[in-house]
């Protein structure tokens, strides 16, 4: 929200503010003199071939990775929470355990509670995380998340193991999310329909630098019917190398699975995304 002083209109401090951030594994540079801002309650999608760099960065931001030189200016709210693909919830707790594991405050639990309600477990507080569905125990990760009000979600490709059913419905869910606790968001997918559907931008990152910053301006509800969604579509497979025309974007390479099917496309290397 923009703050107005003496007739002057201030953008808000930004919730995430990069310089020239490098990251480097052995000599390699994984985060190349990137620079990145986000906007408080901006939802940024973060997407690029494998290998680029996305979780190393959100690592850094989470506050998990502080091997970094470089930057000119690395700010990062504290209050941070992060969902990964897998929700790792502790076996041994109850759901709402789970949520409330660390909560400070006497209404800790009761704060739990209503986080599970928010995702659509309300009933389900005493069950086992054994006992829920893969998408229940994303559910469940994000009202864990959310319960803490951060200022910033992390997110790493939290989709990317289910269905594409639960994967449309956990995208309403996490836009209904967003805007009532309205955190900054940078989001890792693959996919660029989940990025289109949820994103205020999408961010391309390429052998650790920012390729391009794409405002979603597709009117909603963001159909992919519309043209204004095909284009930009295009132009995000395009800058990752995929062919646009090839079909959907292939799910993260999984080197125990087999083959994919010919539906799957390639970049121009003939490699997966
Ligand atoms: N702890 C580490 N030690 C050495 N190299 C690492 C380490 N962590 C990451 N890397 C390397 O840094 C590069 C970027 O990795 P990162 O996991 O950030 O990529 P990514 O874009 O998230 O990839 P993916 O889409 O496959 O998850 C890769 O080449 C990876 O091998």
């Amino acid at each position: 929200m923009a703050t107005h002083s003496g007739g002057l209109t201030t953008a808000p401090a930004p919730a995430v503010r990069i310089t020239s951030l490098v990251r480097e594994f052995a000599g390699r540079r994984v985060l190349d003199e990137l620079d990145l801002s986000i906007a408080p309650d901006e939802f940024v999608a973060l997407i690029g071939r494998s290998g680029s760099g996305k979780s190393t960065l959100l690592r850094v931001l989470g506050g998990i990775d502080h091997e970094v030189t470089g930057y000119e200016e690395l700010t990062a709210p504290e209050n941070v929470s992060v969902v990964f693909q897998d929700a790792r919830l502790l076996p041994w707790k109850r759901v709402l355990d789970n949520v409330a594991l660390g909560l400070p405050g006497s209404d800790a639990e009761a704060r739990a509670r209503t986080a599970l309600a928010e995702v659509g477990l309300a009933g389900r507080e005493n069950a086992w995380p054994v006992e829920l569905s893969g998408g229940e125990q994303q559910r469940v990760a994000l009202a864990r998340s959310l319960v803490r009000d951060p200022e910033l979600l992390l997110a790493d490709e939290p989709f990317g193991a289910l269905d594409a059913l639960t994967r449309l419905r956990m995208h309403t869910l996490l836009k209904q999310l967003c805007a009532r606790h309205r955190p900054a968001v940078l989001l890792v997918t693959h996919d660029v329909d989940e990025a289109i559907a949820l994103a205020d931008r999408v961010v391309v990152l390429d052998h650790g630098r920012i390729a391009a910053d794409l405002r979603v301006d597709v009117p909603a509800p963001r159909s992919p019917g519309t043209a204004r969604y095909a284009a930009l579509r295009d132009e995000l497979l395009t800058l990752l190398g995929l062919d646009p025309t090839a079909g959907t974007v292939p799910e993260p390479a999984d080197p125990g699975a087999s083959q994919p099917t010919d539906t799957t496309p390639k970049n121009a290397k003939g490699s997966d995304l």
